[in-house]
């Protein structure tokens, strides 16, 4: 190697200046031989050059988002796409980053962020907790609305690092989760990755962007747990979840103090109560009992003791949506920069329900009058799976500070669901979702 490189150093810097020894024809075609090589060399060796050097930065190593799964990210279309989406129309709106932007919440919140002018970048893992195709199809209607959704992990934090290089956010609308109550029984660790991990991972990025957003992310209505006293109120005791489920939610509202504290990060967390309506969870008990009863499967109705009703404050999508807009409008700016704190800063919790809990056989019997179809009722005792026997919101906190105040009840409500779910799965065939 060394003699090789002394040899090259032989060779005169401009090559027709090279003067060869006709003296050895051996000499000679060795020579030649040499400087073919040296030529080959430097024009392999210029070639990846220029190649390592005109590829666009792509976000971290190529490993390590593989590894991640989040391979469909970086590139100048892909960052024009995020500005793109991410630009509101007026100095006045607000920059949203949504996480979970093609779940059911996730979705009717960033149309209607984008429809009043703020600017919205989505994010969604696409999981497959359940149809992923309900997902595609609600990311096909929020490109539509001029809404980008970057497919990647909340856990992935180059990922987001990235999208606040790319994007100054206002602010974050976290609604990325593992949601469920009676599924954390068969994968726990799914809520410790979602709720837990990948709250903390978003938190630490928004605590170094510079500026700090304001957040304000989706808890739950679960954390009051086995709290008998009602309507559950804010300052009602949190402390006892009865699933793990509701025990990652309470432990998000625990994280989200923290991060308050230490680095000023302003910080809105909803407590949502049995969210329903057009677009929404499959895995939720509305949707699967409309499933079931159209298909004359029986549906399974639980009962408390001595056939207590078990009964949910199910509140509307729109609703919700009124309420969220609201929290994001009235959220303080974070104090902190450069991921220290400055000051202190807002940290809120509010109730988001409907105020009027309905009995789960009523629940039944309004879809059994939509569908026109009779429900085949299979009543059982209340499984040990993480359920709580009802739900009611107190929701004075949030009219007074949100604005926010429900309109729709649960018969209205349905009816959109149910107008929805058949035209979306019966007519779905006919027409190209
Ligand atoms: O308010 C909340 O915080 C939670 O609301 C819902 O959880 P849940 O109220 O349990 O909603 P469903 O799973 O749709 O259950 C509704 C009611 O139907 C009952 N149910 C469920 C399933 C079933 O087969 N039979 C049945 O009677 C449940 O016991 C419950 O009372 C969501 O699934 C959670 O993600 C959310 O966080």
């Amino acid at each position: 190697m060394l003699t090789k490189i002394s040899h090259l150093d032989n060779l005169p810097s401009t090559p027709g200046k090279f003067k060869p020894d006709k003296s050895s024809p051996y000499i000679n075609r060795l020579r030649s031989q040499s400087k073919l090589i040296l030529w080959s060399s430097f024009f392999a060796a210029f070639t990846l050059l220029f190649y390592l050097f005109s590829t666009p930065f792509v976000g971290p190593p190529t490993s390590s988002r593989r590894a991640l799964g989040s391979d469909s990210w970086g590139g100048r279309d892909w960052e024009r796409r995020v500005s793109r989406s991410a630009r509101r129309r007026s100095e006045s709106g607000l920059t949203v980053l949504v996480t979970g932007a093609a779940g059911f919440v996730g979705t009717h919140i960033s149309v209607a962020l984008k429809r009043r002018g703020d600017g919205v970048l989505g994010v969604d893992s696409f999981n497959h907790y359940y149809d992923p195709n309900l997902k595609r199809a609600r990311q096909r209607l929020l490109d539509r609305a001029g809404v980008f959704v970057v497919e990647g992990d909340i856990n992935d934090a180059s990922l987001l690092q990235k999208l606040f290089d790319v994007v100054a956010f206002t602010h974050v609308m976290h609604l990325a989760a593992q949601a469920g109550v009676r599924y954390a029984m068969q994968n726990p660790g799914s809520y410790v990755h979602s709720n837990i991990a990948g709250f903390v991972n978003l938190l630490e990025v928004c605590k170094s962007a510079n500026p700090q957003p304001s957040i304000v992310w989706a808890s739950s209505s679960s954390v009051y747990g086995l709290n008998s006293k009602v309507p559950f109120s804010e300052k009602d005791r949190t402390d006892q979840p009865a699933s793990l489920y509701a025990a990652t939610k309470k432990a998000g509202e625990e994280i989200a103090h923290t991060y308050n504290h230490i680095y000023g990060l302003s910080i809105t967390g909803l407590r949502f109560f049995t969210v329903y309506g057009p677009w929404g969870r499959p895995d939720m008990a509305y949707f699967f009992f409309t499933k079931d009863i159209l298909k004359g499967k029986p549906i399974k109705i639980f009962e408390a003791a001595n056939h207590g009703a078990v009964a949910r404050d199910f509140t509307y999508i729109d609703d919700i949506v009124k309420g969220c807009l609201g929290a994001l409008d009235t959220a303080k700016k974070s104090t902190g920069s450069g991921g220290k704190k400055k000051g202190p800063a807002q940290l809120r919790v509010f109730n988001l329900g409907n105020t009027a809990p309905v009995p789960v056989t009523e629940l039944v019997s309004i879809l059994e009058k939509l569908l026109k179809v009779r429900a085949k009722r299979l009543v059982l005792p209340m499984p040990r799976n993480g359920d709580v026997r009802f739900t009611h919101a107190n929701i004075s906190l949030a009219h007074r500070e949100l604005g926010y105040r429900p309109t729709t009840n649960l018969e209205t409500g349905l009816k959109k669901f149910v107008r929805w779910y058949l035209d979306y799965y019966v007519e779905k065939k006919k027409s190209a979702w």
